[in-house]
Formats: structure tokens, sequence, C-alpha cells
């Protein structure tokens, strides 16, 4: 399990001490969720607040998962990728020209990645997905930290790693699959089962005890199905 928790859910007044507590913890990426107040109702952060976060990422030699829920996100890659972006995600619904973007990703050195809404079906992605890196589940619909887990999306999970299972990709041999929203040590185990591979979660990181929080989400790990 690869745990990337979300900095949205961090307390911003003190972001890079926050964060570094769950890295010290254990987690393996930071998730960056970047919202333009058009694609999603709320307004998040962008590449400054990403940089605030460089020093951080570069000394604990920690990825960026950088998910874009904005419209024209191609605007926007060179930058991201300049401040340290390991993966770019974009959103399905927001690229018309969704091959060229991720072309353009992965020109700028990084892994690319789509997510599709809790409405957005997975035969969406089946032309581009030999090309993906990352397939980004909503277990929420977008625009917000601490919402409910869907839970239809872990059905869902299971249907992408059944489609991806034959697909190559450019690096490994199948694109990894990452859950976002709500997701929680509760429904980790079944979310592993399903074939998820990595996991992103804010409140469930950030909300109290941090080290305590990612202990849980490896006990889920370890536990037997
Ligand atoms: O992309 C998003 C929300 O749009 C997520 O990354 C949330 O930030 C996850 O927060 P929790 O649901 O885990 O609190
Ligand atoms: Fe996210």
């Amino acid at each position: 399990m690869t745990l990337a928790p979300s900095v949205l859910a961090a307390d911003f007044g003190r972001l890079e001490a926050h964060a570094r507590e769950a890295i010290d913890a254990g987690a393996d990426w930071l998730h960056i969720d970047v919202m333009d107040g058009h694609f999603v109702p709320n307004i998040s952060f962008g590449v400054p607040v990403m940089r605030g976060l460089r020093a951080l990422a570069d000394e604990t030699d920690t990825p960026f998962d950088v998910h874009l829920m904005i419209e024209e996100p191609d605007r926007y890659l060179e930058d991201f990728a300049e401040a340290g972006a390991s993966v770019i995600t974009v959103h399905q619904e927001a690229c018309p020209h969704l091959h060229r973007t991720v072309q353009a990703i992965h020109a700028l050195g990084c892994r690319a990645g789509v997510a599709v809404n809790p409405a957005t079906p997975l035969v969406m992605l089946e032309d581009v997905l030999g090309d993906l890196d990352l397939v980004l589940v909503m277990s929420v619909n977008p625009g917000f930290g601490g919402q409910s887990f869907i839970p239809g999306s872990t059905d869902k999970v299971r249907r992408l790693r059944q489609m991806t299972s034959g697909a190559q990709t450019a690096g490994a041999g199948r694109p990894l699959i990452e859950v976002d929203g709500g997701v929680s040590p509760d429904n980790a185990r079944a979310l592993l089962d399903a074939g998820a591979d990595v996991f992103v979660a804010g409140s469930a990181v950030f909300r109290g005890d941090v080290a305590e929080n990612v202990a849980a989400f490896r006990r889920a790990e370890m536990r037997t199905a």
C-alpha cells in the first residue's frame, strides 16, 4: 500500500511541520489537491504552496502526487513539473484532448495519471489506458475533504483492476490504481483486496494523532481479508 496523505487536510498554519509528521510516521507520497473554483466549487492552492513543501519533499525523498481539479490543466503542467511533481493527474472530464495532455505530462518527465469522477464510467479511459502510469478513482465528488466514501467505489476499483491487468505502460506492467476520497483504515482492506495500490487520505491522516493514524493504515494493510 502506497499511502499518500492529502495536505488539503493539514493545518496550513504549520503546513511543513504537519506534512513532516506524516512522512516521519511512514507516509510514502504527498498528495497535492489543486482546485480552481471552476472545475470544482472550491479553491485550494497552487504552485506556490507546493514550492513551500519542496525542501521537505527533497530532504525526505518524498514524491509529490499532484491532483489537478482544474479546467484547462494543460496551461499549468509545466509549472507543476518545475515545482517538483512526480505524478501529475488530470481529470478525464476536464480534458477534451486527453491523449495529448498525457503526452504533454510525459514530455515534462512526469508520470501521467487520469482521474475519473464517481459518475464517469471507466470505459471513458479505455483508449488511453496503455499510456497511463496511474488511474485515480474518485470515491467522493471532488472539491472538498472530509466527505463520506461512496461505497460503489470499491467495485469500481475491482473492475478497473480487471481492465488493466493486460495493459502495458512504458515503465511498469500496468497503471497504478489510486483511490481518493473518504479513504480510512476502515475501508482500506477492502480496497486493497479490490486491487487499489495508492491510498489518498486527508482527514484520516491529519485529524488527530498523525503517527497513530498512519499506523492504523499499516495495521489495516496487515489484516488478512
Ligand atoms: O481530491 C480530493 C477531494 O476533492 C481529496 O484528495 C481529499 O482531499 C481527500 O480528503 P479526505 O476525503 O480523505 O478527507
Ligand atoms: Fe485528491
